[in-house]
């Protein structure tokens, strides 16, 4: 639903009472949900990538004008929304060793990985794979579906897929398409569940499709 849209509709909702107004916050949430395939899943998925990747503008289309995102004191590198039964955070990684352990606390209850690169900033490139590599060798993170968005490709100069997956270590043979995922023997010991998925976050480009890879991913 367009953003026009959903204001008209919150308008009518706030002139017709409080039920109207539940049933037109449930409906928002589902609706967006829905889009990313998330809408029947309870998950917990975290935005990882360095500063100035696109995690907080990524947050950002996520919700919308109603729904805040919360900085927890305590995790001031942190930010998160729920929507339903989902919760989305943000942290940033590359040299904050204090962020890297707060979302290590949250390995054992993720149900997937949202890497975000700027695919405009090849001087990041090999920053950006060093903290990849450091997610695709932990042991606990094995069996987490990791989603790599190369994020900023509305800027003319940003790689392409080819070029992003050489500089990231990430050949197409080692990642997982949605055609795989529908083939039963991929969840019987087969790849691991990585895939690229060249976006622009700020054009609304490209994201649904990796939320939705991600989504068949969880139950
Ligand atoms: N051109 C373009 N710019 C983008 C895109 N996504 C994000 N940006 C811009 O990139 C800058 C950084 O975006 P943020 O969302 O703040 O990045 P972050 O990863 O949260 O970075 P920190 O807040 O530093 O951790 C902002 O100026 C965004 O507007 C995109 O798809 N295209």
């Amino acid at each position: 639903m367009g953003f026009t849209r959903r204001r008209r509709n919150q308008e009518v909702a706030l002139e017709r009472g409080p039920m109207s107004l539940f049933t037109w916050l449930r409906d928002s949430f589902l609706d967006i949900l829905g889009q990313l395939g998330l809408w029947n899943k309870h998950a917990k998925i975290i935005f990882l990538g360095l500063d100035n990747a696109g995690k907080t503008t990524l947050l950002g289309m996520l919700k919308d004008d109603r729904i805040v995102a919360s900085r927890p004191t305590l995790y001031p590198t942190m930010e998160e929304i729920s929507l339903g039964n989902v919760v989305f955070r943000t942290f940033d990684l590359g040299g904050h060793e204090t962020a890297r352990r707060i979302w290590r606390d949250y390995f054992p209850e993720l149900n997937g990985i949202v890497f975000i690169v700027d695919a405009a900033d090849r001087t990041r490139f090999l920053e950006a794979r060093e903290e990849l590599d450091h997610l695709l060798e932990d042991p606990m993170l094995s069996g987490v579906p990791i989603v790599i968005l190369g994020n900023k490709i509305d800027i003319p100069i940003a790689a392409g897929e080819d070029e992003f997956r050489r500089a990231l270590g990430l050949p197409y043979h080692v990642t997982v398409s949605q055609a795989d995922l529908q083939n039963t023997k991929f969840f019987a010991g087969g790849p691991r569940p990585v895939q690229v998925f060249m976006v622009s976050v700020l054009k609304r480009s490209g994201y649904g499709e990796a939320f939705r890879w991600l989504a068949a991913l969880i139950e």
